[in-house]
């Protein structure tokens, strides 16, 4: 493994085959008697930043808490590799030497510092009686100055707004040293500089070699940012593969019920998108 700028830990690139990312197949969830997961398959390739869309309910959030085995599927034919590990079967603290999520709401009521907070980050790396090192604060360090938070260090998280707090989850997760870094709305709360920051974090990340899925409400951001894309509709993958070929009307008006019309962003490239109600 090799540190990188980020703070990321990437495998060293010699004779053996390089990282895949994550690979599921098969993936259910359900509660009461609804099926809210039905049989996903979804990849985020190594060294890309994936974006995980869908309307609302269409089970992002759900997908990433069982990817990052916060709730097992429900079905046990469900299969989750990373790299050809099974992250299903690895034990919580092996697993969160891997991966890293970052919940759209994840509590901060705790009365901590952004630093202390950060730290928790380093939990997994370090043997269980432990305090932090000098090496835990500066990678710690390192992750607040990647989220423009150095000038929060001391504060209480719980006197943060909601886009402070938003950045703290982010530099927790890298704190964390992930080879794969799960997120929900990490945009969430952040005003359209912060969240181009965000997005320029993760493409950082995703060049350094970490596998990177991110569920993304908005549809341009995707465009703007993802290499890959995956839809969901009511648990279902409805499409998947690069953002020129998902992010077209075919696809998108049946799934959000608009009509959508793409531009083509005149120096990127990139599909530039605009949405009206139909009728
Ligand atoms: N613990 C639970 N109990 C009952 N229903 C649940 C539970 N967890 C999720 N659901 C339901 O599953 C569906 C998918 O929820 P999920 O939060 O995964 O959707 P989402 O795509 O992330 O939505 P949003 O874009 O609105 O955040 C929703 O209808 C939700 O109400």
């Amino acid at each position: 493994m090799t540190t990188t700028a980020t703070g990321a830990r990437t495998a060293t690139t010699g004779t053996t085959p390089g990282p895949r990312g994550l690979d599921a197949e098969r993936v259910s969830w359900s509660v009461g008697g609804r099926l809210i997961l039905d049989g996903v398959d979804a990849t985020a390739p190594a060294g890309a930043v994936s974006g995980l869309l869908g309307p609302n309910g269409s089970g992002k959030s759900t997908l990433l808490r069982v990817l990052a085995g916060v709730q097992p599927p429900s079905d046990a034919g469900a299969r989750v590799a990373f790299d050809d590990a099974d992250l299903l079967g690895l034990g919580r603290r092996k697993r969160a030497r891997v991966l890293a999520l970052v919940e759209q709401e994840a509590s901060t009521d705790l009365p901590l510092t952004v630093l202390d907070a950060v730290l928790l980050g380093r939990i997994p790396h370090r043997s269980l009686l432990a305090g932090d090192s000098d090496a835990d604060r500066a990678v710690a360090h390192r992750a607040l100055a990647t989220v423009g938070m150095t000038a929060f260090a001391e504060r209480e998280v719980t006197t943060l707004s909601g886009g402070e707090r938003q950045r703290v989850h982010m530099a927790r997760a890298l704190a964390q040293e992930p080879a794969l870094i799960l997120l929900d709305e990490p945009t969430n709360h952040l005003d359209v500089a912060a969240q181009l920051d965000a997005l320029r974090t993760l493409r950082a990340l995703a060049e350094d070699g970490v596998t990177v899925l991110a569920a993304l409400h908005d549809l341009n951001l995707a465009a703007q940012t993802c290499d890959h894309v995956v839809l969901l509709s009511e648990g279902r993958v409805v499409a998947a593969g690069d953002v020129r070929d998902v992010l077209v009307p075919d696809v998108l008006d049946p799934v959000y019920g608009v009509r959508t019309e793409v531009l083509t962003h005149p120096r990127t490239g990139r599909p530039v998108l605009s949405f009206e109600l139909p009728g």
